[in-house]
């Protein structure tokens, strides 16, 4: 319908092209850093290859579909994925390959809660009978079950939780009931059309005695109809900010019966009798939790803020506007100083927190051996550092994403970016999996215990906070200071308002009241230690890492960008607790656009060693080959309101009045 409008060699093309000449690095290398090694990169092109060039993956760009097309086609492929791609090609959970999986989903799907949540938790909460019997069918989907613990009236008080689970001898069920309408359970993925069964979290209730949360396995849905069962109304929570092929549900459950044996009693049981046995402790369950929180960030965070710094660089390389000097030629915004302080920056936090997040995960897997053996002693420390790591991460990233989009003007604007998709699935990492604002108050809960005690009795890594403030030497700008100068700041927050909290109780303050009115510097305080760990994690990595020079300089420029950036949003904290001073502020920052202009060149480069397909980011800005302009035309003539010359139900509207303009015209016309 529209004509085709093509130049023969864009100059957008050119200009990426000289980029790529310009970059002073070998971007293969720093691919297979990201990656964690050659192999890895080639194992992850491989399956990214076989998820890409399968037909019954491919579909319309998601901005041209309607929500009810992208949650089909996201179930078809789904289904398809985890029945036929992954079983069909030897890519087992746990195994090398699987840990690719994430970047070779396709860009929508759904049945990533029965997978990510409802396995893992069967897992977790289950005795080894219940795993043999439920995993092999939620495994092959057949049953689909979605995690149900959030309610309309509670999300993150987990004792305001409503339904209830009341155990009937006489049938050995529980009835499951929502006494309320706040009851209901609001929000888990998957659960409002594809789940026919649900893991329910629930008020276990004996003989009329409250045992707390528990975990039900829930049958929601007939298996042959996928009719809601009696007593059930289910239903999708309607259309949302973002994960619209995502059917969210609402779950309301009268009187549903379930056989006792449906109760996960791997930690708790319930005897024919009534009798309540507590096998195992309760913090065990908070061993589960870390589980998803630890591994969340990369997929649902990192890569996300990678793809829209992939998009926003490459855009703004290509992108001209204005002159630097007067009479010269127009330059690519990415020249620009402040465009450079907006994007560079991001690209940092990118490479701070994979590899910081990297390090959690391997703490957490030792703690797993350990918790094996039964020894949980350091679960409170890795609970308390994946919370905030969780929470800071989301943070920082979903604020990237739209730093990134601002700096594409207003085609950043436009779906056609694939910027506005990436804002809308990264924003709420902060809300679900524990909400940040209620995670940093759990870990500062455990800073402000640490502090009152001796280093000797501290883990070796939050020993720092009760030792001796350590002096910088040497400039503000050398790694090794700025560890020291986060180091500092953590120990001096967390002591600060440990302060407040003793003094406010010493004066006879209920506890509930001090905790809630230091709540503002509690938080700083989980913040800053967790930005020292990313910091500090961060400089272990690239010490260590081992690869060519020109590699291992970027990576200490990026690091010490991500260091001094922080510094520089934040320097009042820096200034108030006495940690910097003018001077040092005043170097940072001087330092930080130093490097600025140092990293620019290799901006491009950096970027397309993320080494993301132009289809795993469905982006006309971010394309490999920078020809945004013809990708911009081409998206927009795939619109559904373009499909006809004359839209007619607008011209139905407009007709009247534009036939009398056509009139007054033509009369005008005449009488001219
Ligand atoms: C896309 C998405 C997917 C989800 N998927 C699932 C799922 O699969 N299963 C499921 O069960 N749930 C799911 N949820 C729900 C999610 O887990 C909750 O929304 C989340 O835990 C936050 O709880 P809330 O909504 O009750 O927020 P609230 O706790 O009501 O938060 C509202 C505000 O109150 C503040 N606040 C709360 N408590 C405190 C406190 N103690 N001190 C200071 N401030 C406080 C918060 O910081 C926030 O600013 C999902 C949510 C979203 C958005």
């Amino acid at each position: 319908m529209f004509s085709t409008v093509k130049d023969d060699m864009s100059i957008e093309s050119t200009l990426i092209s000289k980029e790529r000449k310009n970059a002073k690095f070998p971007v293969e290398e720093l691919t297979n850093v990201w990656d964690g090694g050659k192999e890895e990169t080639e194992l992850r092109r491989k399956i990214v290859k076989l998820f890409e060039d399968d037909p019954v993956l491919k579909s319309p760009p998601i901005c041209t579909m309607t929500r009810e097309e992208r949650f089909t086609k996201a179930t078809r492929k789904s289904a398809y994925i985890y029945r036929n791609l992954i079983p069909n090609n030897g890519l087992h959970p746990g195994s090398r390959e699987f840990e690719h999986f994430s970047r070779a989903m396709p860009i929508e799907n759904n049945l990533l809660v029965h997978m990510i949540a409802f396995i893992p938790c069967i897992k977790s909460f289950g005795s080894q009978e219940q795993v043999a019997k439920w995993l092999p069918l939620a495994l092959n989907l057949n049953i689909i079950g979605a995690y149900a613990q959030t309610e309309l009236g509670h999300g993150s008080f987990l004792r305001g939780i409503e339904t209830e689970a009341t155990f009937d001898k006489k049938t050995q069920e529980f009835v499951i009931n929502c006494p309320k309408v706040s009851s209901m359970k609001w929000w888990p993925g998957d659960m409002g059309l594809n789940a026919n069964h649900a893991l329910v979290m629930a008020n276990l209730i004996i003989d009329g005695k409250e045992y707390g949360m528990h975990a039900f396995i829930v049958q929601i849905r007939d298996l042959s109809t996928h009719m809601p069962l009696p007593g059930v109304t289910v239903g999708d929570i309607g259309s949302k900010m973002g994960f619209e092929a995502i059917d969210n549900g609402f779950l309301y459950m009268k009187n549903v019966r379930i056989p006792r044996e449906n109760l996960l009693n791997k930690n708790s049981e319930v005897k024919p009798d009534g009798t309540y046995v507590k096998k195992a402790s309760d913090r065990l369950m908070y061993g589960s939790m870390v589980n998803l929180r630890v591994n969340l960030p990369k997929s649902q965070a990192i890569d996300v803020l990678a793809k829209a710094c992939t998009i926003a660089i490459r855009y703004s390389a290509v992108r001209r506007q204005g002159l630097l000097n007067p009479g010269g030629a127009e330059v690519a915004v990415l020249d620009y100083t402040l465009q450079q302080h907006k994007l560079i920056p991001q690209l940092a936090t990118v490479y701070a927190t994979k590899f910081a997040g990297e390090g959690i995960i391997k703490k957490h897997q030792a703690f797993l051996q350990n918790m094996a053996k039964g020894n949980i002693s350091d679960l409170a420390e890795i609970h308390a550092l994946s919370a905030s790591f969780k929470a800071s991460v989301s943070e920082q990233c979903t604020e990237g994403v739209e730093v990134c989009r601002r700096a594409c003007g207003g085609h950043g604007y436009s779906q056609a970016s694939g910027l506005p998709f990436l804002l809308c699935k990264i924003t709420p990492s902060c809300t679900y999996e524990g909400e940040n604002t209620v995670l940093y108050l759990q870990t500062a809960r455990y800073l402000v215990k640490c502090a009152s005690k001796q280093a000797a009795d501290l883990p070796e890594s939050i020993a720092f906070l009760v030792q001796p403030i350590q002096d910088m030497k040497g400039s503000i700008t050398s790694l090794d200071n700025l560890i020291i100068c986060f180091k500092n700041s953590a120990a001096l927050c967390v002591q600060g308002v440990s302060k407040k909290v003793n003094e406010m109780s010493n004066k006879g303050l209920a506890m509930h009241e001090v905790w809630n009115k230091s709540s503002v510097q509690l938080v700083k305080s989980a913040k800053m230690y967790v930005m020292q760990y990313i910091i500090g994690a961060f400089v272990s990595f690239v010490t260590e890492v081992k690869c060519s020079e020109p590699i291992k300089e970027i990576l200490q420029d990026l690091c010490c960008l991500y260091g001094l950036h922080y510094i520089n949003t934040h320097s009042g904290e820096f200034l108030k607790l006495g940690v910097l001073s003018a001077h040092h502020c005043t170097l940072a920052e001087e330092t930080e656009i130093q490097l600025l202009e140092k990293l620019r060149p290799n901006a491009v480069g950096i970027v397309d060693a993320f080494d993301f397909t132009d289809s795993s980011m469905e982006s006309c800005l971010g394309a490999y080959d920078g020809n945004v302009y013809e990708r911009l035309f081409d998206m927009a003539k795939l619109s559904p309101l373009n499909k006809e010359k004359v839209h007619q139900e607008s011209y139905r509207h407009l007709r009247p009045f534009l036939l009398e303009g056509r009139d007054i015209l033509e009369g005008v016309k005449s009488k001219n």
